[in-house]
């Protein structure tokens, strides 16, 4: 039996195309259970780790027990409840018993003054987004009893093809630790934060917003830092050279602000965005043609990737230039004993 499901990373996938592995479908059999849903002080239920996970771990691979497609449903917009009474009832209605009794169980926040069907809050309360273009809504119960987090240890991703949410540990989580998944945006002060959190009726009550004052407007810097500097470089990230000297001088700037902006994710413990980070620092370094680490921060942020999707354009986008940064180091190197000989 496996007892473990890291996803394999071969040491050199890059030579040609995809590797086989890759295509297959990889799915994580025979796991045993790694959490536990309990309470969790202050935030009812929660999901803890029954063993400890190391970042890449799956925790959990569910089906939605209900699926539902709102019409003109747009991802980040407050939707119609009402509207989707039917659909969630009509769902609801074709489950089975024990399908209705989980769902049925599921946290539902409502204020004394609304009048609002049970299904509608338990759906409001714990639903995720999900569909290929982000326009379905999911219930996974088992899912649903994990608890928020400005600073997460968990992430998820929604596949297409198997029909799964799978969620994954994005940091070291030791056994007993309660798992968390982000419900917001999280390059957000933490006043918007909460101002966000409190649509789904609660004040947040995590690591990252019970700090200190100092500590509190630290983190705010840096998520505000992050959040500015992630759009100043959208831009930038092409892969031409610049050939002008005020176009390297710039470069080799960037070059610099991108490895702090590495360092500022990882101080602020957001490890969603690493990979976003890597990236940026492997593109910059590429355009300075500091080959080195542009290979090593774009295997890093490649391996991130692929735990997540092994299919994403994503993925494959840092599959590609990892391959070729390599091949660029490699004529460095080549060059260089050319040079010394
Ligand atoms: C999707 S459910 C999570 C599971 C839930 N705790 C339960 O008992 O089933 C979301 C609800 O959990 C609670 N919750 C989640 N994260 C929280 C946090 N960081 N601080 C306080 N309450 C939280 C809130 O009541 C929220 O409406």
């Amino acid at each position: 039996t496996q007892h473990s499901c890291i996803t394999p990373i071969p040491s050199s996938p890059y030579t040609s195309g995809i590797p086989s592995w890759l295509s297959e479908d990889f799915s994580c059999t025979g796991s045993p259970q790694v959490w536990e849903a309990r309470p969790s002080p202050g935030k009812g239920m929660g999901v803890f780790a029954t063993k400890t996970l190391e970042p890449g771990d799956i925790i959990l691979q569910e089906t939605p027990v209900i699926r539902i497609h709102p019409p003109q449903f747009r991802d980040g917009v407050a939707y119609p409840l009402g509207d989707i009474e039917t659909l969630i009832r009509r769902a609801f209605d074709a489950l089975s018993d024990v399908d209705k009794a989980d769902v049925l169980s599921l946290y539902a926040h409502t204020t004394s003054n609304e009048d609002i069907d049970e299904l509608v809050a338990i759906f409001r309360s714990n639903a995720y987004i999900i569909g290929s273009d982000n326009s379905d809504l999911g219930l996974f119960p088992k899912g649903a009893r994990i608890n928020h987090s400005c600073r997460p240890n968990t992430s998820q991703v929604w596949h297409e093809k198997t029909g799964k949410r799978v969620v994954r540990a994005i940091k070291r989580i030791e056994e007993g630790e309660e798992m968390f998944a982000t419900y917001i945006p999280l390059l957000h002060s933490h006043d918007v934060r909460q101002k966000r959190l409190r649509q789904y009726g609660f004040q947040c009550t995590c690591e990252a917003c019970v700090q200190q004052r100092s500590a509190q407007e630290a983190s705010d810097k840096r998520r505000n830092d992050i959040r500015n500097a992630f759009a100043a470089f959208e831009p930038q990230l092409t892969l031409s050279i610049p050939k002008s000297v005020a176009g390297r001088k710039k470069a080799q700037k960037n070059a610099n602000a991108s490895l702090e902006l590495a360092e500022l994710v990882e101080e602020e413990g957001l490890a969603d965005y690493y990979a976003q980070a890597y990236r940026i620092a492997a593109i910059s370094h590429a355009r300075i043609e500091k080959w080195e680490p542009a290979t090593l921060w774009a295997h890093k942020a490649y391996q991130l990737r692929l735990v997540e999707n092994r299919e994403s354009p994503a993925t494959l986008e840092l599959q590609a230039l990892t391959g070729r940064f390599i091949e660029m180091w490699n004529e460095d190197l080549r060059n260089e004993s050319m040079g010394q000989r």
